[in-house]
């Protein structure tokens, strides 16, 4: 857990604590995290509160010495003049110190607590397992990383000026009590019916506070997704199918925001409005008070400016109470994210060993927890509890019962530095058990072990160092093909290009304008998808791994090439274990081995002639294979007659467009 972060949900979650105080807990993390910063911010808008209830006596002073007597004897004296001079200049100075104090440092306050929550928000998810992944969408995921950390910690910015306005409330309070207590007592009335609005306006929009956070994510996951899948929404032209989910998304947004800012519409005026209605009676009543000598005129104007005073520190304390509904499901939404486990723990064995990883496997089962979609139900409002919505669309944690069961007891032996391909119908389970070997995610029963440990007993960041997976779907970052390849990691030159030899991808690099320095576009644009793929194979390698898990790496590669690439695995010095998910005939008979994979079970294993000849299901499938390779190779060989593209990259890249 990041320093200065706090995953202490419980004693602010409790749903049945009221908003405000969930609210106070909250801010009171925010103050416990950055006391300094805080205690600056405070005591500049105590003091710029406080300066500002000292100008009233100021404004009394000049209206008694200087302007009465201006008024009544048509002249004032130079002296009176200087001091009235002096004193509404001090009294600006210190209120513009303050006042820069208390901005600046609540905006630090507010920042600093925005990064370190979205720091350790995307630590976490980089530590959560796939399983917890595969429940949550990228645009939640975003959503909490940017909007909930926001709302989170919005109200810090009034927080220190209603600590000011508290202050100044009281200094105003006494200062009027002092100068008249009948006209103080007239306007204290207004405070009782303002703590009733604001009790009635907190349990008002708490629930819609809430649907409109859950619907901010919910449009962010709209937008990531219509985004993300442009080449699938631009090739079947859903462009205006995709424009209208996003634009419903947006409309709920909207409305749920605009009832929201209706709320908030009818409680601000009246917020504003209960000060000026007890000035007004101050005045009525400050007036016959002034006729029957009781006051004097200057007492009038002081307590009448004390009021106008007191009109800002409402306006504040409304802001920030306006804010806490939503702090509050912000915050429930982040430690939902924060306090998840994910269930992975570590042990703190070590792979000692070195050359390839001997794998076993043993009984080995697992089902996908069905993915759990925030529906509408969650969304449709009217709920009394904040956390509702926000929780569970956070956490996933929502009906877990149904499950897919994909593997039924997979056994699998694979000695050390042997090559194995494992072949199986589409479905049958094969990136599963890819992911499993990776230890992203756990069996629900059985154990997986490299060289006899099992993979839940070895320490955090042990399976990475020794094991790489390339898996079906290739990530290019945005970084120079030096960068995509060694991922930051201090690898020299030769080694990388080492491993695009190996991968094939050295004359591609080497003709590009600035070789390794090329930048890549966003997720590898610039590049096809067999390059794509030898890149993500040189990254793999280049770690000399100790067992390299290739899940159909090499789909868009040409198969000429993709038969180079593992005979030059198998050649070089690169001492490990594969694995190697394979369609195409010829990879599966450059392995050792061959694991046929039925329906999450293993159901033979053997050389490639072997269970040609004795299983009925491997012959088919390979012959389906065969069959659609030589299809291809018809139509590539049709596209070159008729003048297409002969590249046998540039056609392995159709054919991946084309799927
Ligand atoms: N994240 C997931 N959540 C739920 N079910 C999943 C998930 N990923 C895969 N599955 C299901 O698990 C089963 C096995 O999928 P898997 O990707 O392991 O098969 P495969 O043999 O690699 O298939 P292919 O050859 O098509 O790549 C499929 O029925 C699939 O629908």
């Amino acid at each position: 857990m990041s320093p200065g972060v706090t995953t202490e949900e419980p004693e602010v979650d409790s749903p049945d604590a009221p908003v405000f105080r969930r609210g106070m807990r909250v801010l009171w993390v925010a103050i416990r995290t950055e006391p300094a910063v805080f205690a600056v911010a405070a005591v500049g808008s105590a003091l710029h509160a406080g300066v500002t209830v000292g100008s009233a006596t100021v404004l009394g002073h000049v209206t008694d010495n200087v302007i009465l007597p201006a008024f009544a004897e048509g002249r004032t004296t130079a002296a009176a003049l200087a001091t009235a001079a002096a004193l509404l200049v001090g009294v600006g100075v210190l209120k513009g110190l303050g006042l820069a104090a208390r901005r600046l440092y609540a905006g630090l306050m507010q920042f600093r607590m925005q990064a370190r929550y979205r720091r350790a928000v995307a630590r976490k998810y980089l530590q959560l397992p796939l399983s917890w992944h595969h429940r949550h969408p990228t645009g939640q995921l975003l959503s909490n990383a940017n909007a909930d950390v926001e709302a989170a910690w919005q109200p810090l910015a009034p927080l220190p000026m209603v600590i000011g306005s508290v202050f100044m409330l009281a200094v105003a309070a006494v200062a009027m009590v002092a100068t008249d207590p009948v006209l103080a007592l007239v306007g204290f009335v207004v405070f009782p019916v303002l703590a009733v609005a604001n009790y009635v306006f907190q349990r008002r929009v708490s629930p819609l506070a809430t649907r409109a956070q859950a619907l901010r994510a919910q449009v962010s996951e709209v937008a990531h997704e219509s985004f993300d899948g442009a080449l699938v929404v631009k090739a079947l032209g859903r462009e205006d199918t995709e424009a209208e989910r996003f634009t419903a998304a947006a409309h709920r947004l909207r409305d749920a925001q605009i009832q929201v800012g209706r709320l908030r519409g009818m409680f601000d005026p009246v917020m504003d409005a209960l000060p000026n209605l007890g000035v007004l009676a101050v005045l009525l009543i400050g007036m016959s008070r002034i006729a029957d000598d009781a006051i004097a005129a200057g007492d009038l104007v002081q307590i009448a400016y004390l009021f106008t005073l007191l009109a800002m520190p409402i306006r504040a304390l409304g802001w920030l109470l306006g804010d806490l509904p939503r702090s509050v499901v912000g915050w429930n939404r982040i430690q939902a994210v924060l306090g998840a486990s994910g269930g992975t723990t570590y042990g703190d064995a070590a792979l000692t060993g070195t050359g390839g990883v001997r794998i076993s496997a043993r009984g080995v089962r697992f089902s996908y927890a069905d993915t759990y979609r925030a529906g509408e139900a969650d969304l449709s409002g009217g709920t009394e509890d904040p956390d509702a919505t926000g929780r569970d669309l956070a956490s996933g944690d929502g009906p877990r019962d149904a499950r897919t069961a994909v593997l039924h007891g997979v056994d699998l032996d694979v000695d050390a530095g042997r090559t194995v391909a494992v072949v199986g119908p589409t479905g049958s389970g094969k990136s599963t058990l890819a992911t499993l070997l990776m230890r992203l995610v756990d069996p629900d029963s059985g154990a997986v072990a490299f060289d006899g440990t099992d993979l839940r007993d070895l320490r955090r960041g042990e399976i990475a160092r020794a094991a790489a997976l390339v898996p079906q779907s290739t990530f290019v970052f945005e970084d120079t093909v030096r960068g995509n390849v060694t991922l930051g990691a201090d690898i020299p030159d030769e080694d990388v290009w080492a491993a695009l030899r190996l991968a094939r991808a050295d004359s591609f690099v080497a003709a590009m304008p600035e070789g390794l320095d090329t930048r890549i576009g966003e997720r590898g644009t610039t590049l096809s998808g067999g390059q794509r793929q030898r890149l993500a194979l040189a990254r793999a390698v280049v770690r000399r791994p100790r067992l390299l898990i290739l899940d159909d790496a090499t789909s868009a590669v040409d198969p000429q090439v993709e038969a180079q690439i593992l005979a030059g695995l198998r050649e070089t010095e690169l001492d490990c274990t594969v694995v190697v998910i394979a369609y195409r005939r010829a990879t599966i008979e450059l392995a050792d081995e061959v694991v046929f994979l039925d329906d999450g079970v293993v159901t033979d294993r053997g050389t490639h002639a072997e269970l040609l000849e004795r299983s009925p299901g491997y012959r088919r499938l390979v012959t389906a294979y065969e069959r659609a390779a030589e299809e291809r190779t018809a139509a590539r060989t049709a596209a070159k007659s008729a003048g297409g593209p002969v590249d046998p990259q540039e056609i392995a890249d159709t054919e991946e467009l084309l799927g």
